[in-house]
């Protein structure tokens, strides 16, 4: 028998192979302190296995990153290179230009973007690896997190500069919570060595402006079409090497959500006669066990628990883990205390507001959205984990906003509900979804003669909307 060790990050994904691998004659154990699986599998079963592609032989931590920038500079040529350079040493499997710039369309909460995903590995880490065959997919997916993003690779050309697209992809990193950039210019065979200085300086100007560090963000330049064609290996594969270097040291590995304070957003409530009463949901993070302070907090309220027993499938569980869909039975409540699109957080992490600043990609007419623009003051629904709630729009930056277009809004809500930097919502007209967005900046709790104005000013367009009728 020989152990193979899979992490435990990936237990969605492995519980069917588990099943199979117990058919196999395998033996499981679980450790606790390191959140990892320790499998025997007997040897004579061991090939099949893995030929079945049951079993991730996979220990290192995932990162997700992405190539960003201007049109035409070299983004796709870039992760073609790397998975080609990679695949050399045996950590990827290469991925010729035409697979990766003939994306399969991918349907992403009613929107359709064109997004590759490669993955490959370095010594250190494995990647999943984003890049979208044209601009408007690069808004899009930046917005609605298709890939999220944990780090981005920017790619300029030598030949160019910064250019246009350079600066808006980088805006909207910044804005969505993108901090870790690592730039590559590119095209280096195609330029002198005093335009490529040009380059870097008149980036690292456009890095500090934007908000990023701009003087310590590693910039390496090379020349993606030299690493793919095998040429010119000191500005082809030498530079896509170190290039990986920077990844790997300079983007840090996301914080696992097993890691984080618990936050369940509660979609039932249940009364059990002679026990209490039971929340359900799905753990988006953390850890929960029996025993547990706990807070539910939205509608404008904050009530304090104690978590008195875990369950899955009517099972009793130690403790339930981020992505587990469970039932937790809290003391002291009444059912109809507690409300589907409450979150039951750790007591003191997360917080309710009303008054949001968003990034919001507005679906085109052909993408099943609304055929016409809108203007502030229009009235919309907001969806977000298991609430709803309605929003007054305003447009903060321009007129009006159109079918197609990303725009920065600030949502003014009906009631406080928890939300956090970085939370993705939807938006709705009715049965219409208008599109995605994702909060940027949560400002300070309307006051109540503003939350007043808005109510009045709904109820008159709703009077209005009626005699019209
Ligand atoms: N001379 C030179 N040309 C390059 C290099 N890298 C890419 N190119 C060329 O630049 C053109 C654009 O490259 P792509 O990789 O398609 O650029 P992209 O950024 O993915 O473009 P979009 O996805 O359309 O935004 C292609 O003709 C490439 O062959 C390089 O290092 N040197
Ligand atoms: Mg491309």
């Amino acid at each position: 028998m020989t152990s193979i060790i899979v992490a435990r990050a990936l237990a969605p994904a492995i519980h069917r192979s588990l099943k199979q691998l117990i058919l196999n004659g395998g033996i499981c154990k679980f450790h606790n302190y390191t959140k990892t699986l320790q499998v025997a599998v007997p040897r004579y079963n061991q090939k099949r296995l893995y030929a079945e592609k049951k079993i991730f032989d996979r220990t290192k931590p995932h990162c997700n990153v992405g190539t960003i920038g201007h049109v035409d500079h070299g983004k796709t040529t870039l992760t073609a290179a790397i998975t080609k350079v990679l695949a050399d040493v045996k950590l990827a499997k290469a991925r010729k230009y035409q697979e990766i710039d003939n994306a399969p369309e991918e349907k992403a909460r009613g929107i359709t973007i064109n997004v590759a995903h490669v993955e490959y590995q370095t010594e250190n880490r494995h990647y999943g690896h984003t890049d979208c065959p044209g601009h408007a997919d690069y808004i899009k997916n930046m917005i609605t997190g298709t890939a999220q993003m944990d780090g981005a690779i920017m790619v300029v050309a030598a030949t160019d500069g910064v250019m246009p697209q350079t600066r808006e992809h980088l805006l909207l990193a910044k804005q969505i919570g993108i901090n870790h950039i690592v730039v590559f210019i590119n095209k280096v065979d195609a330029a002198d060595k005093e335009m490529v200085e040009l380059v870097e300086m008149e980036i690292r100007e456009l890095l500090t402006e934007m908000g990023f560090d701009g003087d310590n963000i590693p910039i390496v330049s090379g020349s993606a079409l030299c690493a793919l064609e095998g040429k010119n290996p000191e500005i082809g594969k030498d530079a896509i090497l170190n290039l990986l270097k920077e990844i790997d040291t300079f983007i840090p590995t996301p914080v696992r959500d097993l890691d984080k304070p618990f936050l369940l957003p509660v979609e039932h409530t249940y009364s059990i006669p002679g026990r209490g009463t039971v929340v359900t949901g799905r753990l988006e993070r953390g850890i929960v066990k029996k025993g547990a302070d706990c807070e539910f907090v939205g509608f404008n309220k904050v009530l304090k628990s104690t978590v008195t027993g875990v369950e899955m499938f009517h099972q009793i569980l130690e403790e339930a883990h981020a992505g587990d869909q469970l039932g937790a039975l809290v003391r002291g409540l009444k059912r109809d205390d507690v409300k589907r699109g409450m979150v039951m957080a750790k007591p003191g992490t997360v917080k309710s507001y009303d008054n949001i600043e968003t990034q919001v990609y507005i679906l085109s007419k052909e993408e099943g959205g609304r055929p016409k623009p809108f203007t502030s003051y229009i009235q919309l629904q907001m969806f977000c984990r298991t609430w709803d709630c309605a929003v007054q729009v305003i447009v903060p930056d321009k007129e009006m906003v159109m079918p197609g277009e990303d725009s920065r809004l600030i949502l003014k809500m009906m009631k406080p509900m928890v939300l956090e930097e970085g939370q993705r919502f939807t938006l709705r007209d009715g049965s219409q979804t208008l599109g995605t967005g994702v909060v940027t900046k949560t400002l300070p709790l309307m006051s109540e003669q503003e939350r007043q104005a808005i109510t009045e000013g709904k109820k008159a367009r709703e009077k209005k909307a009626k005699e019209a009728n």
